[in-house]
């Protein structure tokens, strides 16, 4: 299949790779020199980001700056925008006909929605895990090495789909099995051969929306543990409704409240125990949403 044959369904919809557009890479190698530590640098920002879909405006004058190579919690009540703001930050948005965003969306300095940024490049850097596993039809291998391939990195692919396999906690488990089809795997499996699918091209950021919610609690253990190891190398966030999911492996929290307004974000030992908003407050400890 070539890139050109790809629907985009299959790379919009369901991965976090799809096909390059040659020479409109402007996002693609910025930063990340070798070796580097875990620091508070910024890699995203948002600056009076607001999203409307039609008339509804699903966030309300965003500002917050991401720190790289950390986990960060997107919390707050169904419906407040969580998904909208983790949708925004790689413009899987624009899939969306009646959304409109306001405001800027920085990536290492570059607002992702300047003209000049093309949206396939940019979710090549920064990758997207879904709430239901979604491996392709195809084998582990090909599942990992897909969005190398698209890419055209295809020198090496064994040996890339091998770490990205070990990177996400699953290589012991397929060891001798990467011709089988994904499908195969339990669900657990399943989403941790997703993230080695968004691993593979090496992004700078993971965007995860609620990656273990459809997991037993052996799964999600695992994923948990995943999603802490990968932060050393990676920036991760994660959209999640456990609030002890959030306060167990996040370094940041960022609490969003009715009304897609962003209410609190701070060290996550701090949101949870003592934030200085009383709405938080009330949230955190359960007296609404
Ligand atoms: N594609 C869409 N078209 C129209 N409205 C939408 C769309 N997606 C989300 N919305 C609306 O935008 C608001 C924010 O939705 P969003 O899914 O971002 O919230 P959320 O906090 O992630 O919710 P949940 O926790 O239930 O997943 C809601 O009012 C929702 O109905």
């Amino acid at each position: 299949m070539t890139n050109e044959q790809m629907t985009s369904s299959e790379t919009e919809s369901t991965t976090d790779q799809p096909a390059p557009t040659p020479g409109t890479d402007s996002l693609a190698d910025r930063g990340d020199a070798e070796g580097e530590t875990t620091t508070d640098r910024t890699i995203l920002e948002a600056r009076d980001l607001s999203v409307y879909y039609g008339e509804e405006q699903a966030l309300d004058d965003v500002d917050i700056e991401i720190p790289e190579k950390q986990v960060t919690a997107i919390i707050g009540p169904s419906g407040c925008g969580k998904s909208t703001f983790l949708r925004c930050i790689n413009r899987m948005n624009d899939l969306v006909d009646s959304a409109r965003v306001d405001g800027e969306l920085l990536f290492d300095g570059k607002n992702v929605y300047d003209e000049d940024v093309d949206p396939v490049a940019l979710r090549r850097k920064i990758g997207m895990v879904f709430q239901s596993p979604n491996p392709f039809p195809k084998s582990i291998r090909d599942n990992v090495a897909y969005g190398l391939k698209v890419q055209g990195k295809d020198d090496d692919v064994d040996e890339k789909v091998r770490t990205a396999l070990e990177r996400a906690a699953l290589l012991e488990e397929v060891e001798g099995q990467l011709d089988s089809s994904g499908l195969e795997l339990s669900g657990g499996q399943q989403q941790r051969l997703c993230i080695a699918r968004a691993i593979a091209p090496d992004p700078d950021v993971i965007l995860m929306d609620e990656p273990a919610s459809a997991l037993d609690p052996v799964a999600t253990s695992k994923i948990e543990d995943l999603i802490e190891d990968l932060a050393e190398e990676y920036t991760v966030i994660i959209v999640t409704h456990n609030m002890q999911q959030a306060a167990r492996i996040s370094d940041k929290t960022a609490v969003f409240l009715t009304g897609g307004e962003l209410v609190e974000f701070d060290n996550t030992d701090k949101i949870f125990e003592n934030p200085e908003h009383e709405r938080v407050e009330d949230y955190i400890t359960g007296k609404f949403g």
